[in-house]
């Protein structure tokens, strides 16, 4: 019984929080088996595929990863070069990388740590092509570890983060792997070589749906870390005097520094309730999904896609924030911020690559947006897009959440409908579908994210007014949500103000709003961050520690530094002296001269 086991820990997302508690800094070498490869093994392999496999991940006889990804295609899967051709006389399929470019390169852990990988690849069976597929493969000995006859394995080298994952490349040369290796859930390819195709092609990209949809939990996880240890940071540093002739005033009280925090603050918690809302529709739909019901596929495909790109932009932007609202201190590996920032940023790379998540997003909306033209009914989470955009605001001086997911909802309307209408007038000038697409792509990127925007703020709300929350609990987190939904409108003022929608009085409510919104914020930051609960070891921050003695703790740390082993060290001997002896001996001699 593994110690997960022991502690009593069944659902998946305590035993994710236990791991992650296990390996807070540097992510585990075992996070993908975990997070995809087990659950992908569970979700695309047949019942009896799953009954043999699934137990042998679960308890770590067997360690894998999700080795999609070549040298020369990350995005482009229909692009994937390695190829799976079936032999119906061995009843094996042969995996092989036929050019440089089709080497996998990037699989987490697959350099040194797992000895499977589910790798996707293109069937071939009777001399025809399926498209991209996913097979289990053996890639190191069970019994030593060595690296299975016909496979060159290894590590990529140094990245800007993730140090705890062992992300490689690997090579087939003719690999065999037997028939029934193929993740057959959804196609299958039988004795005789015919191919069952699936229902829909995409079901085989649905491993990537669900780790998207964990990136938004990571989001907010990652973002929120950073906001606790930069807000108790500021609470304890006290730099400059506010007053003249005062005493420092804490870095908090300064207005800007407010300006900086707080709405990251209220960004995390729109976050966290966001990645709750979207794992309950994943749990919805993807269950739909297996029990064959396909027809809200797109959706949640869109939502993930889109979730995932504009929740790690906007946290990898807002980590910074945090870093560099901590000053000098912020960028030592002493705050804690910049591995949190090394290792989630790739994350706007990873699962799909940002722009590209946008632009699957984009392109369903454009679909929807003809949809709701022709008057045909629109999924709730899309309705927004018939709204009538002659309407203007009738937001007052208490910014009431209705005003304000109006707002929301009319500059996504509007920016949807200025994209669609570019590409419909890309089209009428006689451009062919694929480059009426391409040249109105930069609308679609800014209109998919007001979309996201809209789905963050209407969720935060609908969630404030469906749920039995105390008065005061209730008043705070209102405070936050109207912050988060105000600062998103005042940092993007024009795209709410080009119809004309806000007048300037408005404006200017929502101008003064933001600011007393701080001033509100204010007393309750400190316990606004301790309500994550994250304890020191996991934050492994001398800022952010939870006792506030932030200067013990950095010369403790500095004191540890490796550097400080030795008091003289060996470079002073093999470099400075032998230079310093030569620039003397020179300066002998030219005084000799
Ligand atoms: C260290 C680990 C620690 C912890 C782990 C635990 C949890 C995990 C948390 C974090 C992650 C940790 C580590 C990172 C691991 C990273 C792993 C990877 O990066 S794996 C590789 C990921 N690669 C990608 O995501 C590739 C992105 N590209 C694509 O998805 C596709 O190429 C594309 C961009 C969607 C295009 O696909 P395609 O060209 O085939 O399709 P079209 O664009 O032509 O669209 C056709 C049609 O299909 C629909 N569609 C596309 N994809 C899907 C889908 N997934 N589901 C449903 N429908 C889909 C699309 O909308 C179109 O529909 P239409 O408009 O025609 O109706
Ligand atoms: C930390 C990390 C861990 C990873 N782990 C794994 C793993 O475990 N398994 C795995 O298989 N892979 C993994 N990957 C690889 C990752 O999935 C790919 O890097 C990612 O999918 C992006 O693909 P790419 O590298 O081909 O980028 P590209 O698509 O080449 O991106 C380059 C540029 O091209 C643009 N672009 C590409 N296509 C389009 C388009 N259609 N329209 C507009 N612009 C476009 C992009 O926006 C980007 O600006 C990992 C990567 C990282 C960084």
């Amino acid at each position: 019984m593994d110690r997960m086991e022991e502690l009593g820990f069944r659902s998946e997302t305590d035993r994710q929080i236990f791991r992650e508690a296990a390996a807070p800094v540097e992510l585990s070498p075992f996070g993908l088996h975990s997070g995809m490869f087990v659950p992908t093994l569970e979700r695309q392999g047949t019942p009896e595929q799953s009954r043999k496999w699934v137990p042998l991940g679960k308890s770590f006889k067997m360690i894998g990863t999700y080795a999609q990804t070549e040298l020369g295609h990350g995005t482009f899967i229909r692009g994937l070069e390695t190829t799976a051709t079936f032999d119906p006389e061995t009843q094996e399929f042969i995996l092989d990388s036929p050019t440089l470019s089709s080497i996998k390169y990037w699989p987490g852990n697959v350099a040194k740590t797992v000895n499977h990988c589910l790798v996707m690849a293109q069937l071939y069976t009777q001399g025809k092509c399926h498209g991209t597929h996913l097979f289990l493969v053996q890639v190191r000995n069970m019994e030593d570890h060595t690296i299975m006859p016909g496979l060159e394995i290894g590590d990529i080298g140094p990245k800007l983060g993730f140090d705890g994952v062992d992300n490689g490349f690997m090579r087939f040369n003719k690999y065999r792997i037997p028939r029934m290796n193929m993740l057959m859930r959804y196609a299958k390819v039988l004795e005789n070589g015919d191919y069952i195709k699936p229902k829909n092609a995409k079901l085989t990209y649905g491993a990537m749906v669900m780790i998207r949809v964990f990136i938004v939990m990571d989001a907010f996880k990652t973002l929120s870390r950073a906001a606790v240890i930069a807000v108790r940071y500021s609470a304890v540093r006290r730099q400059s005097e506010l007053r003249p002739g005062g005493e420092e005033a804490q870095v908090m009280d300064y207005q800007t520094q407010q300006y900086k925090l707080f709405p990251l603050l209220a960004t995390s918690y729109a976050f966290l309730l966001a990645a709750e809302g979207m794992s309950q529709i994943y749990a919805k739909i993807s269950s739909d999904i297996e029990r064959g019901n396909l027809e809200d596929m797109p959706q949640l495909h869109a939502l993930a896609c889109g979730l995932k790109a504009f929740c790690t932009w906007v946290a990898c932007e807002g980590i910074e924030v945090c870093r560099m609202s901590c000053g000098g201190h912020g960028y030592s590996h002493a705050s804690g911020i910049p591995k949190i920032y090394a290792n989630i940023v790739g994350a706007c790379t990873y699962e799909g690559e940002n722009t590209v998540m946008m632009l699957q997003t984009a392109r369903y909306l454009s679909k929807c947006y003809i949809r709701g033209q022709r008057g045909e009914s629109l999924p709730e989470l899309i309705q927004y897009l018939t709204t009538d955009l002659n309407v203007k605001s009738t937001l007052g001086e208490d910014c009431s959440f209705e005003s304000l997911v109006a707002a929301y909802s009319h500059r996504a309307a509007r920016m949807v409908a200025v994209a669609c209408k570019l590409q419909q007038t890309n089209k009428k000038k006689g451009m062919a579908g694929h480059d009426a697409w391409n040249k109105s792509t930069v609308p679609f990127i800014a209109a998919t994210k007001a979309h996201c925007h809209l789905f963050i703020v209407r969720n935060f709300v609908t969630i404030l007014s469906q749920k039995k929350i105390d008065p005061a609990t209730h008043n705070v987190l209102s405070q936050l949500c109207t912050l988060y939904a105000v600062y998103g409108i005042v940092e993007n003022m024009g795209e709410f103000m080009q119809d004309g929608y806000f007048n300037q009085d408005q404006v200017s409510i929502l101008n003064r709003k933001v600011l007393a919104l701080l001033e509100d914020i204010r007393p309750n930051a400190v316990a606004l961050v301790d309500a994550f609960d994250y304890p020191d070891h996991l934050l492994q921050s001398c800022l952010g520690r939870y006792d506030g003695q932030v200067y013990e703790a950095l010369y403790e740390y500095s004191k540890s530094s490796p550097l400080n082993n030795t008091d003289i060290h060996s470079s002073y001997y093999n470099y400075i002296r032998p230079m310093m002896q030569k620039r003397s001996e020179s300066k002998n001699i030219s005084a000799k001269l």
